[in-house]
């Protein structure tokens, strides 16, 4: 953390260190100022009253000045600490954001290693000590520090191996004292996983949208009793640690005392045979005396620990996660001819999954025309498009953009070039326009593109509906704003990826984009599905076929393997997979029983 220091402001640092050693070394000058104080009025007799009054005038204008010096330092130092100390965590959470947004896939927010370097480098779990806190606590401990040295200095005046002594003495109490509160922190730390699991039963509880089943099925009292079940195995380590060491703290106080007897009792012996003068002795003593104040184990040394943890911890979340190279902050998409895809021999597994989801996966992706992809659940569907996507690197085979290897070309550049509306899209809880404009966040003010692309989504209505029309806040959290229902949303989704379309992505992926839309939203996007695909490389899924039939082709995918691929009316005519699974769902809205079907 010290390292750190003189990147973030060399000035600030110079007048840490100042008011540090000023603060520090003020204390002692007046416990000297105060024994010659006690000579000068003990000797007043044999120099004279004048002379005396003069030395005690002097001497109480250093002690005021002394006394005022140490009052505006302590300040001093930890207003330095405190600017010094917010710089440090500021850069520190950027440093998390970007190594977190760092890599162009998504497989390290799955892996628990990474989650555990990334619950720590956030902080949780160490009671909320940031770096900021820990630097303010080394600032105090540093005068502590510095002043027992500067006592011990005055004591070595007197007797070098007594002042020895004693900073040894209480240096090795004061350490096991700190290694035992470090063995507990460390307990602790050690277990992120399992502070994580409390953390989610007590972020749960609070989540507007886990609210409605807690109380459907009560749920409330099984998550108090879960919380305390899963806090007290995470906090079992520390716990332990701080019983085992219960008899520390006593037996430092006992140390610290005996100590203290034995300086007072050389130095009252020394008094008692006429080797201390009066002063001497009352500058040696209260240098003893704050020596021991000194020492010993505060708050801060848990504050040091905890808040600067996450530093080593941030450094090797960078480490683990290298940033996605030079495409990482990839430019605007520049539009041009819409891609081909081809998955050549993928082969794909999930960390810490035995199955593959794909082995020897071949599939083209034609440029400028649109594949449905159908199958069963559990199919590969979503891995498919995450694949496509690059937010997964298949562990063999190649996915070929264009001809170029996506691992060549750089993933982050092609992201770029998708639009997409992925099965769990996000709802921004920002305005309107934003939902819509952040499809391409560089044209976020070009307000006829917005229109246009709400227009081809089906969103117009809804956003006309709203109070303030497209600047209306998309979230109740907010004063004046408001929630949509999931079609709604949806259609907002759907807008958003035809605005990263107009502004340059030319393959689109829509993941079941009609499963939260009534039957009119429904049939509505259907009859403009080839409007909205034109000119782009278009990936559909869905389970509904009154969409994928529209596609210029469908394939049928089941455990991984394409079974069955080609137009939907060839695949009706072959009379297979495909022609199997649409019969059973036209006959839901066909048959006897069509009633209750518009849902299906
Ligand atoms: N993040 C993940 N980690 C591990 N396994 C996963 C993960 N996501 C999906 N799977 C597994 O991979 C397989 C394929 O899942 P995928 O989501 O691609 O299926 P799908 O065809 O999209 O299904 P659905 O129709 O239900 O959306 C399934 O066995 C699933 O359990």
């Amino acid at each position: 953390m010290l390292g750190m220091l003189p990147s973030q402001s060399l000035p600030l640092v110079g007048l840490l260190l100042f008011a540090l050693v000023g603060a520090a070394l003020a204390p002692v000058a007046l416990t000297i100022a105060n024994g010659r104080l006690v000579d000068v009025v003990s000797g007043a007799a044999v120099h004279g009253q004048a002379a005396a009054l003069r030395h005690v005038t002097m001497l109480g204008v250093l002690i005021a000045l002394g006394f005022l010096l140490q009052q505006l330092l302590v300040p001093v130092a930890q207003q330095a600490a405190d600017a010094l100390g917010r710089r440090l965590t500021r850069q520190l959470r950027d440093r998390v954001m970007a190594a977190s947004l760092g890599p162009a896939g998504v497989g390290h927010l799955e892996d628990t290693d990474t989650l555990d370097l990334v619950t720590g480098a956030q902080g949780v779990g160490t009671a909320g000590f940031t770096p900021r806190d820990a630097l303010i606590a080394t600032a105090n401990i540093g005068v502590a520090r510095l002043q027992a040295v500067a006592c011990a200095a005055l004591i070595a005046v007197f007797h070098w191996w007594l002042a020895l002594a004693l900073l040894a003495g209480f240096g090795i109490l004061t350490t096991g004292v700190v290694a035992d509160y470090r063995r507990g922190h460390q307990a602790l730390m050690g277990t992120p996983a399992r502070l994580r699991r409390p953390s989610y039963v007590r972020d749960f509880a609070r989540e507007p949208e886990a609210a409605k089943e807690i109380r459907v099925f009560g749920l409330r009292d099984w998550l108090d009793l879960r919380f305390h079940q899963e806090w007290r195995i995470a906090m079992a380590g520390l716990w332990r640690s701080r019983r085992d060491g219960r008899l520390l703290m006593p037996l430092l106080s006992a140390g610290v005392m005996a100590m203290q007897l034995w300086g007072f009792t050389v130095l009252g012996l020394a008094a008692s045979h006429g080797d201390l003068s009066a002063g001497r002795f009352t500058a040696y003593a209260g240098a003893l005396l704050g020596l021991s104040a000194v020492m010993g184990v505060s708050p801060d040394n848990v504050k040091i620990d905890q808040g600067a943890a996450a530093i080593p911890l941030v450094r090797a979340l960078e480490r683990a996660l290298p940033s996605g190279g030079p495409d990482a902050t990839a430019p605007a998409p520049v539009g041009g001819p819409a891609p081909t895809v081809r998955f050549e021999a993928v082969s794909f597994r999930y960390p810490g999954r035995a199955e593959p989801v794909f082995s020897g996966f071949d599939l083209d992706i034609e440029a400028g025309r649109s594949l449905a992809v159908v199958g069963v659940n559990g199919a590969g569907k979503s891995t498919l498009v995450k694949l496509l996507s690059g937010m997964y690197r298949p562990q063999s085979g190649r996915i070929l953009i264009d001809g170029v290897p996506l691992a060549e070309s750089g993933t982050g550049r092609w992201q770029r070039r998708i639009g997409a509306v992925f099965q769990d899209f996000v709802h921004y809880e920002l305005s309107a326009a934003d939902n819509v404009g952040l499809g391409a966040v560089e044209h976020l003010g070009d307000l006829d593109g917005l229109r246009l692309c709400a227009d081809r989504a089906g969103a117009t209505e809804l956003i006309d509906r709203l109070d303030q029309g497209w600047q209306s806040m998309l979230s109740s959290k907010f004063p004046g704003g408001r929630d949509l229902s999931g079609g709604e949303w949806q259609r907002l989704a759907l807008a958003r990826a035809l605005f990263a379309v107009r502004h340059g992505a030319r393959l689109l992926i829509l993941d079941e984009p009609a499963s939260a839309l009534d039957v009119r939203a429904e049939a509505e996007l259907n009859d403009r599905f080839l409007s909205l695909t034109e000119g782009v490389t278009s990936v559909l899924i869905s389970h509904r076929f009154s969409t994928t039939r529209r596609a210029d082709r469908i394939v049928v995918l089941e455990h991984g393997t394409v079974l069955e691929s080609g137009s939907h009316d060839e695949l009706v005519a072959a009379d297979g997979a495909y022609a199997r699974m649409f019969r059973i769902q036209a006959d839901r809205f066909t048959g006897p029983r069509a009633g209750g079907g518009a849902r299906g």
